[in-house]
């Protein structure tokens, strides 16, 4: 079963008038992955899709969806796939790649029928590309690994760039995860903007009961999600994103926009927030 459903994009005027369930609805994505079935979120910032895949020991097929209007998917569209599952397979153009738990998988604009199976949960995120790039595996060890912040502001983690420029080649897409050290809590911080680019997270290895409080908004007027395993939220390009973990977590973040550049940020730091 193929299931999409449409995100508009939202005023960041319209947000302040927002209350808990408004904001859930436009910028939480809580169910994308179920067994058996393609979720998919098809967002109109940057037209980035965000989707799960639980194959469930059978095989699932991305092929086409209406809204694109394309041939298939990935006829104009480059897509990342990261394995948050036991070991799985994605099969497209007559190559399988074998994914463990973490790799990340890149398929070029112009990849046909996109097949998924095993006992993997794929994260999928896609955007609009505009030339072919080479399909890659990104495993675990081959990603570039950067580490930021510091055990004393509780935000020690490991940055892991899989769709990255110094990795792989890609059109706007970029990918990683972000994992944190234990004791540490806070993702993000200090807090940024980049209104180049639009950032989805998707938030997992989390325990049942965990949460994540997740901070959106214009920096002086923030707002929050709690956040479940497993779920996503989409950033809007004027829109900080930090988190805070009650319990263990790590999160995929993807971005696409004018710039591939991880550094390009605008930082806001804690004393300016609201
Ligand atoms: O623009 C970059 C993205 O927001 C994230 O990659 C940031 C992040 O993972 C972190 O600082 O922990
Ligand atoms: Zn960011």
């Amino acid at each position: 079963m193929q299931t999409v459903e449409t995100r508009h994009a939202v005023h960041p005027d319209h947000v302040r008038s927002m209350d808990t369930t408004a904001l859930r609805d436009h910028f939480l994505a809580p169910g994308l992955f179920a067994a058996g079935e393609i979720r998919l979120c098809y967002t109109h910032y940057d037209r980035m899709v965000i989707g799960g895949v639980v194959p469930d020991g059978k095989a699932l097929t991305l092929e086409t969806v209406e809204e694109t209007r394309t041939a298939t998917f990935l006829e104009r569209r480059e897509m990342g796939v990261v394995n948050i599952g036991g070991a799985g397979s994605v099969t497209a153009d007559g190559t399988t790649h074998e994914m463990k738990r973490g790799d990340v998988l890149y398929l070029g604009m112009g990849t046909g029928p996109v097949s998924f199976a095993g006992q993997g949960r794929f994260y999928v995120a896609s955007a609009p590309a505009h030339r072919s790039c080479p399909t890659a595996l990104v495993t675990v060890e081959g990603a570039r690994e950067v580490t930021m912040g510091a055990a004393e502001t509780s935000n020690k983690r490991t940055i892991r760039q899989f769709i990255h420029p110094e990795v792989i080649d890609s059109c706007q897409l970029t990918l990683g995860y972000t994992a944190l050290e234990a004791g540490s809590v806070w993702n993000t911080i200090p807090s940024h903007v980049h209104d180049r680019r639009m950032e989805a997270y998707l938030y997992w290895g989390m325990d049942d009961e965990a949460r994540v409080l997740h901070l959106m908004g214009e920096p002086q007027e923030t707002r929050h999600l709690f956040v479940a395993n497993e779920q996503a939220v989409i950033s809007p390009p004027w829109s900080i994103h930090s988190g805070a973990g009650i319990g263990e977590y790590t999160f995929i973040w993807c971005m696409a926009g004018d710039n591939k550049d991880f550094t390009d940020m605008d930082f806001v730091q804690p004393k300016e927030m609201r």
